[in-house]
């Protein structure tokens, strides 16, 4: 007798379009609609883009954002998110949202934690009280709070870790993975991801994408990375990961990355990307641009009446000055983080379509190393 649950194969599906190298262009389909990859999606932790309304972060092109379950259980609750109709209604946005599982949260924000075989016991950074997360409540949280993508309950092992112990971490996050998915409610265009552990290390990928596949998922992650180890070493583990991944399954690397580094990943054969940069940097006044970051706080800006990027396809890029930004900044007014969150969202999703593009058409590499050149060139 086959287990139901896990025959009942969610629609969710990522379909190819084209391949340059190692780099795949397609479209993830979804119950919230679908989306061209390699995408990235920017991050909504707690229920926001932070300074964006969604109008404004639809308009930068960007299809899929992220929620989290480690701070959405804390405040306000996955119970009152299904009560207010769920992540969708709550911030008007009728695209896919894919929730983390909340284990990496807590590893990284949680101050006092629990670990054991069962899940994780914490105290939450907000006001100290007690809360819990296994595979069953992580998952049952992400259904509450109606994510289209579904996260598996795994532990990101801290780099630099010896191989005993980073086989020790991708073994329980196996075994929590099987219990994510078993928990897991399969239902028509929504799917769960699971997270390939292991850190740098071969064998321990490897067995880890075998465990993940025999239990079946609708896309892979790959998790454990973006975590101080550099990009060398990431790159170098997704040069032996990516390979042993279902060709038909999207790949989604958790925390990455700088321009460069989606470049790197894209043509190593990854589609889907978070990173809290672009939002974090629009906070502090640094920009992403064409020519590679500039800090708009600098005095040099003071009376630079370039814009921040000769294209002009956001409501920002093409309207307001360096100077004006730098001014904004230097006032403390919030106008600022509103306005350069906004340009570097759309700069992300305009180097995304670009390489997309390049994929199609062939022409990744070229494109490869007009970006690098011109990342290196500096400020225009
Ligand atoms: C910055 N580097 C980074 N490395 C990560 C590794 C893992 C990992 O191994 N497992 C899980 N579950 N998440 C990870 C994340 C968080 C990604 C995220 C943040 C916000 C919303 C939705 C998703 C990571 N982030």
């Amino acid at each position: 007798m086959s287990d139901h649950k896990t025959d009942h194969a969610t629609k969710m599906t990522w379909v190819p379009e084209a391949s340059c190298g190692m780099a795949r262009a397609g479209h993830l389909h979804t119950r919230h609609g679908t989306v061209p990859t390699p995408t990235f999606m920017p991050v909504g932790t707690v229920g926001t883009v932070k300074g964006m309304t969604m109008d404004a972060v639809r308009s930068t092109g960007a299809g899929i954002v992220l929620g989290n379950t480690y701070h959405l259980m804390l405040r306000p609750t996955a119970d009152r998110v299904q009560k207010l109709g769920g992540l969708h209604r709550m911030m008007d946005w009728p695209g896919p949202i894919l929730t983390d599982s909340g284990g990496f949260q807590v590893m990284s924000l949680g101050a006092l934690r629990k670990l054991d075989e069962d899940g994780v016991t914490f105290r939450s950074h907000i006001d100290g009280s007690k809360h819990r997360l296994t595979p069953e409540i992580s998952t049952d949280i992400q259904f509450k709070l109606d994510a289209t993508i579904t996260m598996a309950f795994d532990e990101c092992p801290a780099l630099p870790a010896t191989p005993e112990a980073l086989r020790k971490s991708m073994e329980m996050s196996m075994r929590w993975a099987a219990r994510s998915r078993e928990a897991f409610v399969a239902r028509e265009g929504y799917g769960q991801f699971g997270i390939v552990q292991g850190g740098t290390e071969r064998d321990l990928r490897e067995y880890s994408i075998k465990a993940l596949t025999e239990i079946g998922f609708e896309g892979y992650a790959i998790g454990g990375l973006a975590v101080g180890e550099g990009q060398e070493l990431m790159f170098s583990t997704l040069d032996f990961t990516t390979p042993m991944l279902p060709q038909d399954k999207a790949r989604y690397l958790m925390g990455v990355g700088t321009p460069d580094d989606l470049l790197g990943a894209v043509m190593r054969g990854v589609d889907m990307f978070d990173c809290v940069m672009p939002s974090r940097a629009g906070r502090t006044a640094r920009a992403y641009t064409e020519r590679g970051a500039i800090n708009l706080r600098n005095a040099r800006f003071a009376e630079d009446t370039r814009t921040l990027t000769p294209h002009d396809d956001t409501p920002v890029a093409g309207r307001y000055s360096r100077a004006y930004l730098h001014h904004l900044f230097r006032a403390n007014e919030m106008l600022g983080p509103m306005l350069l969150t906004w340009h570097n969202l759309a700069y992300y999703q305009r180097l995304m379509r670009q390489i997309r593009a390049a994929i199609v058409d062939g022409t990744l590499d070229a494109l490869a190393v007009k970006l690098r050149e011109d990342w290196a060139k500096g400020d225009w």
